[in-house]
């Protein structure tokens, strides 16, 4: 009998910031920083994550990108065949950058792309933000610029926006972890009407600005009452930047995801010394030690190439 070997494929997912400020568990957008698995058919399940940034993470059938492959085949009704999955990041872990996102992501496309496709990109989505409990984080990680989105028991909903021209983002990324589930558990159960009416009220505007390009409004539009205060206490610095940040060249500023790392906005065209030097003073003063990087928002989404 003649041995058939299948192709191999890589499956790239890009980092996410999600929430922007007022739009929790909503709004988020999508960075080039990116996860990939390469899956080779073979005979038996090898799963090899790579570099020292998974270090920590299994090397086996419990690593996270695997449970997502076998998630998306019990989603399909399917036994996923045997392969070697390597996993690489340049996404820091639990920074609030969306590691976890991009390894769910990824690995659900690339459980599909094995069983040749038997799930929607919608159906994608759904149960990536099913198994994350939000879809802010997983949208932007499969479709790329800035998503808008919903998740109740009817679905997933989405609108993904085409980024404003000009908008460039800087994240400050401190050298400490900080998992999501622990930055969930400081937030209340409760909001009085007054906070729930200024959360609407903000993630609405701000969609809209986005949408429409008034990167004039996204000072006052990034007003949050429902997350950042709560966690502020978790990340020294964060309330310090958000006071100041504008005043130094930022459009915005924001906690990014569940934290630690900090978005600002910043017009693209401009230079981001002043900004930079400013959010290196805070870091400083809290005794932090950190990086800053200036990326462009990224479109492309979760990009599937063959062969490898
Ligand atoms: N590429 C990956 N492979 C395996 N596990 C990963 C990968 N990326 C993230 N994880 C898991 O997700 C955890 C971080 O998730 P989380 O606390 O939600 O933070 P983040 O904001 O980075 O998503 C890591 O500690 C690790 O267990
Ligand atoms: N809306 C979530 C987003 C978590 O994103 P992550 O990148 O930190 O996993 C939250 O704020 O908890």
């Amino acid at each position: 009998m003649r041995e058939v070997t299948l192709p191999s494929f890589t499956v790239r997912t890009p980092a996410s910031s999600a929430n922007l400020g007022p739009g929790f568990d909503s709004l988020g957008l999508s960075l080039p920083l990116f996860t990939s698995v390469t899956v080779t058919p073979q005979t038996v399940t090898e799963v090899v994550p790579l570099g020292p940034e998974l270090a920590g993470t299994p090397a086996d059938e419990r690593n996270y990108v695997y449970r997502a492959m076998l998630l998306a085949a019990g989603r399909a009704g399917r036994e996923l065949p045997p392969a070697r999955v390597e996993i690489r990041t340049e996404i820091p872990l639990a920074r609030g950058l969306g590691s976890s996102a991009a390894a769910l992501v990824a690995g659900l496309v690339a459980g599909n792309e094995l069983l040749g496709r038997p799930l929607s990109d919608a159906e994608v989505l759904d149960l990536a933000a099913r198994e994350e409990g939000h879809p802010d984080n997983v949208a932007p990680a499969l479709l790329g610029g800035i998503v808008v989105a919903t998740l109740d028991k009817r679905g997933t909903h989405h609108v993904r926006l085409e980024p404003p021209p000009h908008l460039g983002v800087t994240v400050l990324i401190p050298d400490f972890e900080l998992s999501t589930h622990g930055a969930r558990a400081v937030l209340p159960g409760e909001y009085s009407r007054a906070d729930a009416v200024h959360a609407l009220s903000h993630a609405a505007l701000l969609a809209a600005a986005l949408a429409q390009g008034r990167l004039d409004l996204l000072p006052h539009a990034m007003q949050d009452r429902l997350h950042q205060s709560w966690r502020a206490p978790l990340v020294p610095g964060l309330s310090d930047i958000l006071e100041g940040a504008t005043g130094h060249g930022a459009l915005g500023a924001a906690l990014s995801g569940a934290g630690p790392t900090v978005l600002c906005f910043h017009d693209a065209r401009e230079e981001t010394a002043k900004l930079h030097a400013f959010l290196r003073e805070v870091m400083e003063g809290h005794g932090l030690t950190g990086r800053m990087l200036d990326l462009p928002i990224e479109t492309g989404g979760t990009v599937v190439r063959r062969g490898g």
